[in-house]
């Protein structure tokens, strides 16, 4: 197949048995494969602990490509491109036999000794990965080696620090890729896009014109078959840490110099460094914290978070976030940034909601009832798009007004996770631009954040769990915490673009 010119490289995947690899890794590569995305000089090279042969692993890939349409002819010249490796990672021999497996390759495919390692494995081995791809030579080729690993990186900042302290023993800063999938969204990718490419929105973005800005990422899921992870984790760590925290970083940053990784990521985390520090009883003020209950999902039946499997039925882990962040800088000085997540909700949608500060008077039109504000959507996820509202004249003789919607709606992509975001950050990965990824100063910066919240939690039983509905946009405490300054949230259900456009 006809190739872009991008570098060559060896994609070696510790972890290609498990489930993301299947799901994600494998179709976003065969993606940007089938897209011409990728050279002709490139290998894929699965690790895991399964004891399975080349043949065995390449029909592995094959089921995980099976869902697309596209010809058997191109799957199998990508599946050619594919080497299995068994290996324990905790076991030294087996590293020599990998560098000699990706050295083999690294021939075969002329790769230059090119090199990304993808860790899609539990977060406890990344360290021992690192310390060995580094002492056992694996990292030592002519050509470059990237890092690319998977969240949770860490568990609070102390446990961050010292799996930063270990990777970077082995690669540098610059080497060293932190997969944040909400950074490869088509739409989250498009927040600075239209803030600095639009002149109407720019001298907008401020305290003076924007009273408060929503950011829902609401699922219908529940933890499904992770309760063992999600025990540790609840939804602060699972998902405001990083995704969230991330979309406000974006909405709240100031312009880069300009568009390059480093100016981007000194931006964000100027952000980080203004959000107001919340700890102690002042987090019940700021934070609320969720757990679902049975209920009822899409007309479907479902049980507790607390009947789930491998779940304390007295846990205190929250399944649901809704939070006030405030960024004590010129800019945004007084407006709140109401931050909502949480399991088994009443949709799965990813909104953003920017709401404009009323005009100084109304002027004539609708005397007896207050004008709609302006506000302006960005649907993140099923629906891609962008949604202004405004007031304009009724079609009547009178001047009353009725509320309009300017939309754009990208092509929209239904699915959860889709494997886009993870195509667009290996494609970013292969070319060496980690604008998209996270930065250490980042995530040490919203574990610091976060890490105030939780000591907060775990150190008080929620009395009220389970407090919301399954099916239900949380606990009414979440309402109240927007109601108490004055708003409420945005109905995402009824803000769809797609509803717009019809
Ligand atoms: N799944 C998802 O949707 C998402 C996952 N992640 C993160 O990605 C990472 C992987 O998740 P996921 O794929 O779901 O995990 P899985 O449990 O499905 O897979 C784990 C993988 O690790 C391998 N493994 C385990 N122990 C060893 C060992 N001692 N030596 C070598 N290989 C070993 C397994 O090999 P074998 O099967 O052969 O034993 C398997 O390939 C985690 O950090 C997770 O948090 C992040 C976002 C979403
Ligand atoms: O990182 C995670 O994200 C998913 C939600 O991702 P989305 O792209 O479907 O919005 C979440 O379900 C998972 O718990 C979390 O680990």
């Amino acid at each position: 197949m006809k190739q872009e010119n991008t570098p060559s490289t060896l994609i070696m995947i510790f972890g290609a048995t498990g489930d993301l690899a299947k799901r994600k890794l494998f179709p976003s590569l065969y993606q940007l494969y089938l897209k011409g995305k990728m050279s002709n000089n490139f290998a894929l090279l699965g690790v895991g602990r399964r004891e399975w042969s080349h043949d065995r692993f390449k029909d592995h890939v094959r089921d995980s490509l099976q869902a697309s349409s596209h010809s058997k002819e191109h799957i199998e010249s990508f599946i050619e491109h594919c080497a299995y490796q068994s290996h324990d990672v905790s076991d030294s021999d087996s590293y020599i036999q990998l560098k000699n497996l990706a050295n083999e390759l690294d021939q075969q495919f002329e790769l230059c000794g090119n090199r990304i390692f993808y860790l899609a494995m539990a977060p406890e081995f990344f360290g021992t990965i690192t310390d060995h791809l580094k002492q056992d030579g694996l990292t030592d080729t002519k050509g470059f080696c990237r890092l690319v690993i998977e969240k949770p990186f860490g568990h609070d900042l102390a446990s961050a620090s010292a799996l930063n302290e270990q990777i970077r023993k082995s690669f540098s800063e610059e080497q060293i890729y932190r997969i944040d999938h909400y950074l490869g969204k088509e739409m989250v990718q498009n927040i600075e896009v239209i803030r600095f490419a639009n002149a109407i929105f720019e001298p907008q973005w401020n305290s003076r014109f924007i009273s408060n800005i929503q950011i829902t990422s609401s699922e219908t899921l529940g933890v499904e078959e992770r309760g063992r992870y999600y025990e540790t984790s609840g939804a602060l760590r699972d998902m405001v840490q990083n995704h969230m925290l991330q979309m406000v970083a974006l909405l709240a940053m100031e312009p880069p110099i300009r568009l390059s990784t480093d100016e981007i990521r000194s931006e964000k985390v100027r952000v980080f460094r203004a959000m107001r520090p919340i700890e102690g009883t002042e987090v019940d003020d700021y934070f609320v914290r969720g757990q679902y209950a049975e209920g009822t999902v899409n007309g479907t039946d479902v049980d507790s978070y607390r009947n789930g499997e491998n779940v304390d039925p007295t846990s205190n882990t929250e399944t649901f976030v809704a939070g006030k962040v405030m960024i004590d800088n010129f800019r945004w000085a007084g407006v709140p940034f109401f931050i909502r997540t949480g399991k088994r909700m009443t949709v799965k949608s990813t909104k953003i909601v920017v709401q404009f500060k009323d005009i100084p008077m109304n002027l004539y039109y609708n005397k007896e009832h207050s004008l709609d504000p302006n506000l302006l959507v960005i649907h993140i996820q099923p629906d891609e798009g962008v949604t202004l509202h405004l007031n304009a004249k009724k079609t009547s003789q009178g001047i009353d007004t009725k509320p309009v919607k300017l939309s754009y709606s990208a092509s929209s992509i239904d699915g959860i996770n889709t494997p886009e975001a993870y195509e667009k950050l290996l494609y970013d990965c292969i070319l060496g631009d980690a604008t998209n990824f996270t930065h250490w100063d980042e995530v040490k910066h919203s574990w610091s954040f976060v890490d105030k919240i939780s000591t907060h939690w775990e150190s008080t039983t929620e009395e009220s769990f389970p407090n919301y509905a399954s099916g239900s946009m949380g606990p009414a405490k979440s309402d109240e915490l927007l109601a108490q300054e004055g708003f409420e949230w945005w109905p995402i259900g009824e803000l769809d673009v797609k509803k717009t456009i019809e």
